[in-house]
């Protein structure tokens, strides 16, 4: 892994030829708040264990986090359940759209995983058991302020409130599980606690600092705390390698090659075990809903860097 004046400049090398490339992809207009974002930004940030962290571009803006929070709920719910997590979600690839039903009928209401729609509205289901959704988000947003060292990590109202205004495909996910009794909590509770993660708005900055603990065995650099134990933090990004990116999660791995969350508001956080946590945004969306020019931006920095998983 390249380090110091060297990083740098190849992170601000890729941030300004993503800012030339015409061809951004399409923001998300299903949730109408997400819609509004222009296409032309760009930013990218690299997290060392140290704490250095490598920026260019719109690396200090923050956008919607959206699916990337679910790597931070699985976690949360990871501390909670245990292993019994693993009776209410699998941990197989779904090969479907992100917010797909069909599987849920055939598998009894067990999502493939937690990473899609359905599989994350069970996770934040079992962060929500015993506490009101007030107390769960709370403990979401403190995780976060607390991995990315930065009290300022908020939740955007509005987008939240679009959701919930629109958000009839997960209304419809969270029905079908809650009929298997997947769900426990009342329904638009954990859809309530689910819409407002997803409305966390991060930059590059702050969301690649969150990520170190996936980076560094599940330790957090800067307190040297154990976030979570190595082996529960290697197969998290087992999960994020074979799921993180929907059924465009095969196509991740072959260009870029590293464990990786994408979210609709266009962020994607990657983790290059052992050596760093990058977050890269661009709000223009591909077919399968993954941010557009941020795996292209992943994957040149990957080539470049020599950091794929798979061998340089
Ligand atoms: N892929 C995503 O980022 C989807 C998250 C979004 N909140 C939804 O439920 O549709």
């Amino acid at each position: 892994m390249i380090t110091g004046p060297d990083l740098q400049s190849l992170v601000s090398q890729i941030a300004d030829e993503m800012r030339a490339r015409p061809d951004r992809g399409r923001v998300a207009d299903y949730i109408p708040e997400l819609a509004r974002v222009d296409p032309a930004y760009f930013g990218m940030a690299v997290a060392l264990p140290d704490g250095t962290v490598a920026a260019a571009g719109d690396a200090d803006t923050p956008f919607s986090i959206q699916s990337i929070s679910k790597v931070f709920t699985l976690t949360l719910a990871l501390g909670i359940a245990g292993d019994r997590l693993w009776k209410r979600v699998g941990r197989e690839p779904s090969g479907s759209a992100f917010n797909s039903i069909v599987q849920l009928e055939s598998e009894k209401g067990v999502p493939r995983n937690p990473f899609i729609n359905a599989g994350a509205i069970a996770v934040t289901d079992v962060i929500l058991s015993g506490h009101k959704p007030r107390e769960a988000l709370g403990e979401i947003l403190r995780f976060m302020r607390f991995l990315s060292d930065d009290q300022g990590v908020a939740i955007d109202k509005a987008v939240a409130e679009s959701e919930q205004r629109t958000g009839f495909r997960n209304m419809a996910l969270a029905n079908y599980m809650k009929s298997f009794g997947v769900i426990e909590n009342p329904v638009d509770y954990t859809l309530g606690v689910y819409f407002h993660h997803c409305a966390i708005a991060m930059s590059c900055r702050q969301l690649a600092l969150a990520g170190r603990f996936l980076a560094q065995s599940g330790r957090h650099p800067a307190t040297g705390l154990s976030v979570i134990q190595a082996e529960r933090a290697r197969r998290i990004n087992a999960i994020m390698l074979t799921c993180g990116h929907y059924d465009g999660s095969g196509e991740f791995a072959y260009r870029v090659g590293l464990p990786g969350k994408s979210g609709v508001g266009g962020g994607i956080l990657a983790v290059v075990p052992g050596q760093a946590s990058i977050a890269v945004w661009s709000p223009g969306l591909d077919a399968a809903g993954n941010s557009h020019l941020g795996r292209i931006a992943l994957e040149a920095f990957a080539k470049r860097s020599g950091v794929s998983i798979f061998g340089a």
